[in-house]
């Protein structure tokens, strides 16, 4: 770095140059302060400089021990993709020596973690990014000695629910073609339930982890929020940004969740170290089944509180209603103490998360400007932005990214922060921060009032089954296109706001709209307290150990 100095023959702005910047900003400089703002902005600039020529600093992937070779883009050979669920595959070298935790088994990647030297789409044409790092998730399964075989295809922009919006094609569904896998995380969703792989990793700001989960009959985990590093990962919106499972069972999701799980030192949203154990997820999964000395009701002593609100959101399907009240019903058999509660805030909590999300997720999502954060930032990605979105990029997203940005100009002008400041804290009001459990002297609202006589809440996933693809979508109107996400997030996104862990498991099949007899998977959800993703673990495997959910109606 080059030493600045204040001298007569620094580098300044010219006084034309300070009135033009401050009559942009509708302000007046005085005559006789111009030529000094013009010499201290002059010697930033020159700071700004050094800096600028200065190497970025960003994680090493270590490539000599994880070599890639082998990448096969969905882009030239759409044909390769396996009906849309991979973006991208590639032979990953993954025999670690530290661990074996993930060995034999196949992952997939959602395409938006990066993964260096491999093309990291997000779904869309907007941005073309490869990225020089490793996800630390990434880093992590290959530390465990996973084996990587590829990206799989996520939504346009991670914006919508439906999965005909990807700039790698339609992902369909592995139970009907032409039918929905949900979204986002559409390609994850769709290989885990092929059995293309083992086990995919998934990202979630509203539930694109758990709408694909649910619609594919999946095993999908958003974990806590804060509890898996989402260091090098394409973000949306920080305060709901959560990366996580989406496995065939719920052992797997133990499983990868220890593999990926805790602070990685450069996520700031991450608490510095965890209670003991807490990340053991496997061995305290078995130690649950282990100490229980009955057998046929390993649920015994556990409390499940049946959301009320989490049946009546809108366009609840009556299938799904009665398949979800016949899966509790189930959990009880299953030795569960199961009672109904009410969080009347739960019904509007989605609307609120969406009147927050445009102002802060318009300028992180799609202009890439995180300031304010003390994390990993993706410097050449935030190239790619820009300060406003050009009318190619616009145009190359799909409707929900660009009614994303629409919402954003809009609400940022006629509103500004203040908006935002209010939702924020209606969406705190829903649930304390994240330590609840050692500040006792905050006030308790909420979902967290109710979870304080049960340990999980439980719901339908999502109130309605996958919906059809359009044949062309790009022959619809974002209002008939993005109308088919309406209401989808009612049970998902109030728990992206308060970072509760949120797991959905496969209950059964329920009719699709539009076919009677095209029979489509539907998911549980069950919430639990902050950081007791073990709890919802619990049940989850409970369930999957006493029932086929095939075979459940
Ligand atoms: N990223 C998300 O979680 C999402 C889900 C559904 C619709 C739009 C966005």
């Amino acid at each position: 770095m080059s030493v600045v100095t204040l001298g007569e023959d620094a580098p300044r702005l010219a006084p034309e140059e300070i009135h033009t910047l401050s009559s942009k900003a509708g302000l007046k400089i005085r005559a006789d302060h111009v030529d000094d703002f013009g010499r201290l902005l002059g010697a930033l600039d020159q700071s700004v400089q050094s800096i600028l020529d200065d190497e970025d600093y960003y994680p090493k992937p270590d490539l000599e021990k994880y070599p890639r070779t082998d990448i096969c883009y969905a882009l030239d050979s759409p044909e390769k993709s396996d009906k849309g669920g991979w973006a991208s595959k590639c032979n990953f070298k993954c025999v670690s020596p530290t661990s074996k935790l993930l060995q034999g088994k196949t992952i997939a990647l959602k395409d938006n973690v990066a993964v260096a030297g491999i093309r990291c789409t997000n779904g869309t044409a907007a941005m073309d990014w490869t990225p020089q790092l490793d996800a630390t998730i990434a880093t992590r399964i290959m530390d465990a000695s996973g084996t990587i075989t590829g990206k799989a295809a996520c939504e346009n922009a991670c914006m919508e629910g439906v999965s005909d919006t990807s700039v790698t094609g339609k992902v369909h569904n592995p139970y009907a073609d032409n039918y929905s896998c949900g979204g986002s995380s559409s390609g994850s969703g769709r290989l885990v339930g092929t059995g293309s792989v083992d086990m995919a990793i998934g990202g979630d700001q509203g539930g694109s982890i758990r709408i694909p989960s649910s619609m594919c009959g999946i095993v999908g985990l958003k974990p806590s929020w804060g509890l898996v590093p989402y260091t090098g990962i394409i973000s949306l919106e920080y305060t709901i940004d959560h990366t996580g499972s989406m496995t065939k069972t719920v052992q797997d999701a133990a499983l990868l969740l220890e593999a990926i799980a805790g602070p990685d030192g450069i996520d700031d949203r991450q608490p510095p170290f965890l209670p003991e154990g807490i990340l053991q997820y496997t061995k305290n999964l078995d130690d649950f089944f282990n100490s229980s000395d009955n057998h046929s009701r390993p649920l015994a002593g556990v409390r499940i509180g049946v959301l009320e609100e989490g049946f009546t959101i809108p366009n609840m399907d009556p299938n799904i209603f009665s398949l979800c009240k016949k899966a509790i019903d189930q959990l009880t058999s299953l030795g569960a103490d199961v009672k109904n509660v009410s969080v009347p805030a739960h019904g509007n909590a989605a609307v609120v998360w969406m009147c927050s999300m445009p102002i802060a997720g318009g300028r992180q999502g799609l202009l890439s400007d995180m300031s304010g954060r003390k994390q990993l930032y993706l410097t050449d990605r935030v190239k790619l932005s820009g300060k406003t979105l050009t009318q190619e990029a616009f145009d190359k997203l799909s409707p929900g990214g660009q009614n994303l940005y629409l919402r954003y100009l809009y609400l940022e002008g006629k509103y500004g922060p203040e908006l935002h400041a209010k939702c924020s804290n209606l969406l705190r009001k829903l649930s304390l921060s994240w330590c609840d459990g050692i500040n006792q002297r905050r006030r308790v609202d909420d979902y967290d009032h109710v979870l304080k006589d049960v340990d999980v809440l439980v719901m339908p996933t999502l109130p309605s089954p996958p919906c059809k693809l359009f044949d062309e979508p790009s022959k619809h109107g974002p209002l008939e296109r993005l109308s088919r996400n309406v209401g989808l997030v009612g049970n998902t996104a109030p728990f992206n706001s308060t970072g509760h862990p949120a797991l959905t498991v496969p209950v059964g099949f329920v009719p699709a709209h539009e076919d009677e007899n095209v029979k489509l998977p539907c998911g549980l959800q069950i919430v639990g307290k902050k950081w007791n993703d073990i709890d919802c673990l619990k049940i989850g495997a409970a369930w999957e150990k006493a029932v086929n959910w095939k075979e459940f109606t």
